[in-house]
C-alpha cells in the first residue's frame, strides 16, 4: 500500500499515534497547511504558544513548569510519532511546559483551530486524543500519589529525633494538645512521666560525648521496650525524655515509671565486653491530668515531681 504523506514532506501519517485508525484522507487534507519546523538540538519550541506538536524525526524533551507546581525535575522524552502540547490547545491555556529539542528534530506544528477541526471531522483522531489525555491524567495522578507519599515520609521523619528514634518536640507540640483535649472530652485518664538521666554531664565528661550519645540511645531503647504500643516516648530535651500514657491513671503510671527506672538502671550501654561498663540511672516524675488542666500545666507538674526525685537523691520515681 502506498504510504500516505502530508504537506510537501516525505513523512507518512500512518506511524503517528494520534492518527492511528483515523480517516487518512481527512487527516491529510487538514494537515496540508500545517508547517513542519526544523528545530536545532537544544532550541526551545515556541515558548508559551498554543499548538500541538508532533515529532516526525529527532526527539523533544518536555519538562513541567514550576508555575504549575508540578516541576520535579522529571523530563519526558517525546519520540517520533508522539505528540506534546495537546492540553494547552484544548483548554486554551498557554503552554506552561518547557518543550525543547533534544536533538535536531522535525516537528509538525498543528495550530489550535486545526486541532478542533480534526476533532470535528475525524472520529478516530478524537478517540486517540481522548485516550492520550486519559493516559496523561493517570500519569499525573500517579506522580501526585508518589509525591504525597514522599511528603508524608519527610513529615514523619521531621517528627522523629535522629539520635534516639523517639518522637521529638515538634511531634509533642502537635499531638499533646489534642490528646489532652480528648482525655478531657471523654473523661479518660492521661498520665505523663518525665525522665531525666542523672549526672549526665559527669557521664559525658568521664566517658566522652560519643559514649553519652550511646547512653542516650540505650536509655531510649530501654524506655521503648518497656512501653505498651499505645504509649508514646518523646525526647523532650538534651537528656530529658517524656512518656505519655493514654487511658492510664496515676497508680498504674507510677508502676510504669518504676519499671522504666529499673530498665534504665539495667540497660547495657556497650555490648562490646572489652569496653568499660559505665551505667546510667534516671530520675522520674509522674503526673496525671486533672480537671481543667492544660498540657503545659501537666508537663509542669511532672517536671516538679522529677525535681523532687533529683532532690531526694536521684535514681527514683516521684508522683506529683
Ligand atoms: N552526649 C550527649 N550529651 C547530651 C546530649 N544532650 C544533652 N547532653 C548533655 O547532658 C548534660 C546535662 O547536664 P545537666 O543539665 O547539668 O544535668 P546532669 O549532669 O544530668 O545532672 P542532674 O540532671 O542534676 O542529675 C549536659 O552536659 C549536656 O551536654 C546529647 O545529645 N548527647
Amino acid at each position: 500500500m502506498k504510504p500516505i504523506t502530508f504537506s510537501a514532506s516525505p513523512y507518512t501519517i500512518d506511524n503517528i499515534q494520534l492518527f492511528k485508525g483515523a480517516d487518512q484522507a481527512v487527516v491529510r487534507k487538514l494537515l496540508a497547511p500545517c508547517p513542519i519546523m526544523h528545530v536545532a538540538a537544544g532550541r526551545p519550541l515556541n515558548p508559551g504558544g498554543r499548538a500541538l506538536y508532533i515529532v516526525l524525526s529527532g526527539a523533544l524533551s518536555v519538562a513541567a513548569d514550576a508555575r504549575m507546581g508540578m516541576a520535579d525535575g522529571n523530563i519526558n522524552k517525546v519520540l517520533p510519532g508522539e505528540s506534546a502540547g495537546e492540553q494547552s490547545v484544548l483548554d486554551e491555556e498557554a503552554n506552561l511546559t518547557a518543550i525543547t529539542a533534544l536533538e535536531d528534530s522535525d516537528v509538525l506544528a498543528i495550530d489550535a483551530e486545526t486541532v478542533w477541526k480534526l476533532i470535528d471531522e475525524s472520529n478516530g483522531t478524537a478517540r486517540n486524543l481522548l485516550r492520550l489525555l486519559s493516559f496523561r491524567v493517570r500519569a499525573a495522578n500517579a506522580q501526585l500519589r508518589r509525591r504525597q507519599k514522599v511528603g508524608e515520609f519527610y513529615r514523619q521523619m521531621s517528627m522523629v529525633d535522629g539520635l534516639t528514634g523517639l518522637y521529638n518536640r515538634a511531634w509533642l507540640n502537635e499531638l499533646l494538645p489534642p490528646m489532652v483535649g480528648q482525655a478531657h472530652g471523654t473523661e479518660q485518664p492521661l498520665s505523663l512521666i518525665m525522665v531525666d538521666l542523672d549526672h549526665f554531664k559527669k557521664f559525658n565528661d568521664s566517658h566522652g560525648h560519643l559514649a553519652g550519645d550511646q547512653a542516650l540511645r540505650a536509655a531510649a531503647q530501654a524506655i521503648s521496650n518497656a512501653l505498651r504500643p499505645s504509649d508514646f516516648a518523646v525526647r523532650y530535651g538534651g537528656e530529658e525524655m517524656l512518656v505519655l500514657l493514654p487511658d492510664t491513671g496515676a497508680d498504674v503510671a507510677v508502676v510504669v515509671a518504676e519499671r522504666l527506672c529499673d530498665r534504665i538502671r539495667q540497660s547495657v550501654i556497650f555490648h562490646d565486653m572489652r569496653l568499660p561498663m559505665p551505667h546510667i540511672t534516671a530520675s522520674l516524675g509522674v503526673a496525671s491530668l486533672t480537671e481543667g488542666q492544660d498540657e503545659q500545666a501537666l508537663i509542669a507538674c511532672a517536671d516538679a515531681a522529677l525535681y523532687r526525685s533529683k532532690e531526694a537523691g536521684r535514681n527514683r520515681v516521684t508522683a506529683a
